[in-house]
């Protein structure tokens, strides 16, 4: 058994992006950049106002001041502001040559063709200056970032309509086990429905990538390697089941059989011991264990890195957070664990994460209660209830 981490590490170092395509900024919510993007335009595109008032000179603005012109938004004021003069301005239009700063409506009395401001304008008051949002040339949205709606109002505004994003990888999804049926269809004596199969493909779209879900195999060498050899266009295989060390469990085998060259196979983590990593050429196959929870817990550890590692996202982490204990629990053995959890908040509104009493990796209802998983590293001591630990959110994930 290799420490998770080690795992990690060995699936994510072999892995290299996938190819790109340019697709609309329309079209392009979730997906990752694949070249640093720079603006096309300066924003604002000149000194504009920031309310709306009269532009003036702050020097003269104490004196009574003749409103000589209007700039609105798309319709600047062509002349210049002399002293003792002003021009009508609105939110968003140019600042007219010669004034200095925005005297805001509120402020301002009128008398007839004049205005009396009634507070202090200070020089360069509610001007928003040209380019502070940014300016031409500038990078604005970097290589390797998620395209959300802020990043996408970004792009619009520094004048792009196309944008270039790494094409989905595509996950081959096979599950294994004779007692598989899908769901749907009539469930022999001893027979389950295969709930991973549907469950990892939510998980791999959630990740941006394309699934590939396969019909389920059953538990033989041959056919999982037939399988496994016939894949075309595919950047990721995930497998699930079959991983331990049972007479039925053939997909080590099936991996040599198809050509994979076997890499590591057993982890200190719980769930998700029997996990296996296999290579063939450049594509990898990891091969979650069957049990529902272990194949989830590993495919968010594992997979969630790997397929952000295809899109180029090379410094991405499953986000943690640090939360308060609500129960006791005792020491860690060798295996780093995730206990499902429950999130409430305390008094001061502080997260605080207790773990279900029961773990079992086969439980879908207590794994889909729960709200996070509690990280409790190998060896950990026991720790009393209002100590701090570390927590994945599942939420956040899409999960
Ligand atoms: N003697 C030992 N037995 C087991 C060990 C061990 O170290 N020594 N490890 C246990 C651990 S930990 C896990 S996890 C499981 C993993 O086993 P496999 O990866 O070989 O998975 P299967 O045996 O095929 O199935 C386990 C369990 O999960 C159900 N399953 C499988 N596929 C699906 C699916 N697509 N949808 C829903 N449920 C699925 C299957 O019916 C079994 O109940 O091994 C332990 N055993
Ligand atoms: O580690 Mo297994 O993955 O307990 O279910």
């Amino acid at each position: 058994m290799i420490p998770h981490t080690e795992a990690l590490s060995r699936l994510l170092a072999p892995v290299t992006p996938v190819g790109t395509e340019i697709v609309s900024l329309a079209q392009s919510s979730g997906r990752i950049v694949a070249r640093t993007v720079q603006a096309r335009v300066s924003n604002p595109p000149a000194d504009v106002s920031a309310m709306d008032g009269y532009a003036v000179r702050s020097a003269d603005s104490a004196t009574v001041l003749r409103v000589v012109g209007t700039s609105r938004a798309g319709e600047p004021f062509s002349g210049t502001v002399h002293a003792a003069e002003a021009v009508r301005i609105f939110t968003g239009s140019i600042m007219p040559e010669g004034a200095d700063a925005v005297l805001i409506q509120e402020n301002a009395r009128l008398e007839g063709g004049t205005i009396v401001a009634t507070a202090p304008v200070p020089d360069g008051s509610f001007v928003r200056r040209a380019g502070q949002d940014f300016a031409a040339g500038q990078d604005v949205v970097q290589s390797g970032a998620c395209l959300n709606a802020r990043a996408i109002g970004l792009l619009a505004a520094a004048g792009h309509v196309w944008v270039e994003v790494r094409r989905r990888p595509r996950v081959a999804l096979l599950t294994t086990g004779d007692e598989l049926s899908l769901p749907g269809d009539p469930l022999p004596p001893g027979g389950i429905y295969n709930s991973n199969g549907p469950m990892l493909s939510a998980l791999v779209h959630a990740a941006g990538a394309e699934p590939v879900l396969l019909p389920p195999l059953p538990d033989s060498r041959e056919d999982v390697a037939a399988v496994l050899a016939g894949l075309r266009d595919i950047d990721l295989v995930i497998s699930m089941g079959g991983a331990s060390v049972g007479a039925h469990d053939v997909m080590r085998d099936a991996l040599s059989m198809a050509g994979f060259a076997p890499d590591f196979w057993t982890i200190a983590m719980r769930p998700g011991k029997p996990l296996m990593h296999a290579r063939k050429g450049s594509l990898s196959c990891i091969g979650l264990p069957g049990n529902p929870v272990a194949a989830l817990v590993c495919g968010i550890v594992f997979v969630l890195p790997v397929i952000a590692r295809l899109q180029g996202r090379t410094s991405y982490q499953v986000p943690t957070e640090s939360a308060t204990l609500g129960c006791d629990l005792g020491g860690n053995d060798m295996r780093f664990d995730h206990l499902r959890a429950r999130l409430t908040f305390d008094e001061n509104g502080d997260t605080v994460a207790t773990p279900f009493s029961k773990q079992d990796s086969g439980m879908l209802s207590a794994l889909s209660q729960a709200d996070a998983l509690v990280l409790r590293p190998s060896h950990a001591p026991a720790a009393r209830a209002g100590e701090r630990c570390r927590i994945i959110r599942l939420a956040p994930l899409g999960l």
